[in-house]
């Protein structure tokens, strides 16, 4: 199989509709964006839709419970910040009132029994937050006594541990076509599928809302060639990630060690994880000095690196500013964007090459918090300085992006859904007319490896766009891999395509104007 193609394609079968396959879902936002389910033809498939009746109607034997259940909820919770209870007690209980309609013999509650459950062999960490989940969802489905559980056709307080577990284990991640999470999912066929740190393919949901035609499904699609008799593998967590903290999470959350090629080969003498790297001053890499004792060489020259206190001391005050930052960013996001441009330039500084961790989680919240507060073109004045400003922030977005891209694909195979929607963001913003073009441009200080060293950065004008134009004929790539070439690289791959043709347009009209300019210029006299 090559890459890029469909190794499994899950229809999305929902509450109400036939039990071969199953998807339980729940949006993120529970009031203005339902996320609700149909069937059309025998495959039920997801959509988002805003304050649908006709989306309510249909699902109305499952929304009716669950309406009841959040205002329950609501009117018990002790702030307004928990007054909506997270993704997984409301995918729970989803999963629930549909085995209380289907019966516990129904094909369906087969399917779902048959994932797997770590009830015997849970880390103490993962009992905790079990019970914890346990606890909530008898509040949410407002039972008074675990006996009240056998109307959902749960015996004991064992049965719902493996329901918590087999939910904790099996479930997905639901996103928008460019990866924005939208809330969590369950597929007992495609839950079928083990972890890799460095998979041959990805989990996508490649299609948007809007016609029925068009709504997301859930895909399995391959970004390696696959042999026939190579195991399918995902990562089911996020592999820009050092090993350690891969590592934990997997043992947490999934119960295992992961033995997968990145995991074993990680830290060889000459291979430097790019995870975990910092430049040498001779242009090489060495391995970051994460405790005292650690006596670590660069891979090209070999010299000992001496700086290892401040190295140790920057990733950590950048591991702790990152979670606040990550806490913070819908919260407070002003707070969240000024954490990550304080500490971006001390990683820099202290040599973390753009991959590193917690440098790549850092640019990459910059990045988001910059593309969020960006001022609408048409919402500017003629002033010269609010343009200026807007120019700025414009260029600081750009590099950081840059930044991003420079990590990720460093990181990433090619055609990873990551790389293809990171190259996509960028191209974009190369992409926005700018408010204030620079006359004279100074040399940028974070361009990525793979622009011209020597280039100012970003650049002004034409060869700005330009590099929008490369960047998403780049994208365009990647996302044919990473969202299936026979979707056409998804919404996003079929958006960056009419992209590339409007900047071909562009630059046509440009390259016409520069004609006009050079033969309406005096002619040189012959002498
Ligand atoms: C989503 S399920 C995958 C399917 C599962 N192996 C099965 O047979 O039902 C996730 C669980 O599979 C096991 N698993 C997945 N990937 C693994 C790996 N690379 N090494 C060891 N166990 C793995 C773990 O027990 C994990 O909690």
């Amino acid at each position: 199989m090559d890459e890029g193609n469909i190794q499994y394609r899950n229809h999305i079968v929902v509450l109400q509709t036939q039990a071969s396959s199953i998807i339980e879902h729940i949006s993120r936002f529970p009031l203005l964006r339902m996320l609700r389910a149909h069937s059309s033809n025998g495959l039920a498939e997801v959509h988002t839709v805003q304050n649908s009746v006709d989306c309510q109607n249909r699902d109305w034997s499952f929304h009716k419970l669950e309406c009841i259940a959040l205002k329950r909820w609501a009117a018990a919770a002790p702030s307004a910040e928990v007054s909506i209870p997270n993704d997984a007690i409301r995918c729970l209980g989803r999963l629930l009132w549909k085995r209380k309609k289907a019966g516990g013999s129904s094909d369906w509650a087969r399917e779902i029994n048959a994932m797997q459950s770590h009830r015997s062999s849970m880390q103490p960490s993962t009992t905790e937050f079990h019970t914890h989940l346990a606890h909530s969802i008898v509040q949410y489905l407002g039972l008074s006594s675990p006996t009240d559980l056998a109307e959902f056709d749960i015996a004991s307080a064992a049965d719902l541990v493996d329901v918590i577990s087999r939910f904790t284990t099996n479930s997905f991640t639901l996103t928008s076509p460019s990866l924005t999470p939208l809330g969590v999912c369950v597929s007992p066929a495609v839950a079928l599928i083990n972890h890799s740190c460095d998979p041959n393919a990805v989990v996508v949901f490649p299609r948007s809302s809007g016609s029925v035609a068009q709504e997301p499904l859930m895909q399995v699609i391959a970004i390696k060639p696959i042999s026939a008799d190579e195991e399918i593998l995902t990562s089911y967590i996020d592999t820009t990630l050092p090993k350690s903290q891969r590592q934990q999470f997997l043992l947490e959350t999934y119960n295992f060690t992961c033995k997968c090629n990145l995991c074993e080969n990680e830290g060889g003498s000459d291979n430097v994880d790019p995870r975990i790297a910092m430049w040498c001053p001779c242009g090489g890499t060495s391995p970051l000095p994460l405790t005292d004792t650690d006596i670590v060489r660069c891979s090209k020259c070999k010299a000992v690196v001496t700086s290892t206190d401040a190295v140790i001391d920057a990733a950590r005050v950048g591991q702790e500013g990152l979670d606040k930052a990550t806490a913070l960013q819908f919260r407070d996001p002003e707070k969240s964007k000024q954490l990550t441009n304080n500490l971006i330039p001390i990683l820099l500084s202290t040599g973390l090459t753009p991959s590193t961790h917690p440098l790549l989680g850092l640019s990459r919240l910059q990045q988001s918090l910059l593309i969020s507060s960006l001022p609408s073109l048409s919402s500017l004045t003629s002033s010269q300085e609010e343009r200026k400003a807007a120019q700025d922030l414009l260029d600081d977005a750009i590099r950081s992006a840059s930044r991003s891209v420079s990590g990720l694909t460093s990181v990433l195979h090619e055609g990873h859904p990551v790389r293809g929607i990171a190259l996509t963001e960028l191209g974009k913003l190369l992409a926005v007319d700018e408010p204030s073009p620079k006359e004279v441009q100074q040399p940028g200080d974070a361009h990525p490896h793979f622009f011209t060293k020597a280039a100012p950065f970003p650049p002004s004008g034409p060869p700005r766009l330009r590099l929008a134009y490369t960047t998403l004929m780049r994208a365009r790539e990647e996302l044919l891999i990473g969202f299936g070439k026979s979707n056409d690289g998804g919404e996003v791959g079929k958006d960056v395509r009419e992209a590339l043709v409007a900047i071909e347009k562009e630059l046509g009209v440009w390259k016409q104007g520069v004609q006009n300019v050079i033969q309406d210029q005096p002619k040189p006299e012959k002498h």
